[in-house]
């Protein structure tokens, strides 16, 4: 049987570090802030916003959630971002994705500045990771996938690293890191064109799923001693659940496992490394703006 990746245990390790450096930086007379602009009524990212502003508060930081009506406009959602952007005790922005569709995804993420863009959405920040500059903030789940590998020792360099799914929000970022130096690992992006994908997933070393579809990843799609990472948040309904429902990700979890070395399971792998990401990067931000001079809470 695999071995499982605990997103939740390395998670709980990170946050407790990082709330030693959020009290550091508090004794400084800094409160890493962040601020994350919820839009509409969508249960799963209400849920999501939920877990990030009460992950910020039990660090010590400031958490705070500005919810719009689905139908604000373009121009409104502009407005609050401004706010954002000028409100020096505001270090992190985020805007909480799926948008509803009338908004223009592109320019709302464009909007947030860059120095508080801890998403890593701003074609800025996309653009300074993809060069390998630290300067960068990475998105989150990337980024806690990374940190999942690495903590885990899993060897990559020249690793076949084989991602399914080509999101600007978790693949093509991931893509970036994995073959970075470093982790060198050589990479695969498939996505739903792809021909014939279990003969590209049956020769991954790594495997990583992010698609959002319940068992696209069979078990005879897998080569044994693969490791899986499975981003896929999918709801399946569930009576004997208090929820009405359970979480599952793209994988076969149970079958895959009798093949794979490593796995991630869902819920409790990639989901709490992307909050936990989100604290780095907002604490990141904290520290860029303290740096720069440009940071301080009001006393
Ligand atoms: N602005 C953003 N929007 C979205 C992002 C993002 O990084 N930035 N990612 C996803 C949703 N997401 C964070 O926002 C997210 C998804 C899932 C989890 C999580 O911890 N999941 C749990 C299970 C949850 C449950 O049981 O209901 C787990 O896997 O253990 C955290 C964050 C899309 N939007």
């Amino acid at each position: 049987m695999a071995r499982i990746i605990d997103g939740t245990e390395i998670s709980r390790v990170m946050r407790e570090q990082m709330a030693q450096e959020v009290a550091a930086l508090k004794a400084a007379g800094i409160t890493p802030g962040l601020s994350v602009v919820l839009v509409g009524n969508n249960p799963a990212s209400q849920a999501y916003v939920s877990s990030k502003t009460k992950a910020c508060e039990a660090l010590g930081m400031r958490g705070q959630t500005l919810n719009l009506p689905e139908n604000v406009s373009t121009q409104e959602l502009f407005a609050v971002i401004d706010r954002l952007n000028a409100d020096s005790s505001v270090h992190g922005i985020l805007v909480q994705l799926p948008l509803p569709a009338h908004l223009p995804y592109k320019a709302v993420l464009e909007h947030i500045h860059p120095d508080k863009d801890v998403d890593g959405f701003h074609p800025l920040n996309a653009g300074l990771a993809f060069v390998g500059d630290p300067r960068a903030f990475v998105p989150c789940t990337p980024a806690g996938i990374m940190e999942m590998i690495r903590r885990e020792n899993i060897p990559t360099r020249g690793k076949h690293a084989v991602i399914v799914g080509r999101s600007l929000i978790v693949s093509k970022p991931l893509a970036s890191l994995l073959m970075a130096p470093g982790p060198d690992a050589t990479v695969t992006l498939t996505h739903r064109h792809t021909q014939d994908l279990a003969s590209f997933t049956r020769q991954a070393d790594i495997l990583i799923v992010a698609v959002g579809k319940q068992n696209l990843i069979t078990a005879d799609m897998v080569k044994p001693g693969v490791v899986v990472i499975d981003v896929g948040q999918n709801r399946v309904p569930d009576d004997s659940s208090p929820r009405g429902y359970r979480m599952v990700g793209d994988v076969d979890y149970a079958a895959v496992s009798e093949k794979a070395e490593a796995i991630t399971p869902v819920p409790g792998g990639v989901g709490p490394m992307t909050i936990t990401m989100l604290l780095a990067n907002t604490l990141q931000a904290a520290r860029q703006m303290q740096a720069r001079g440009t940071s301080g809470n009001p006393r």
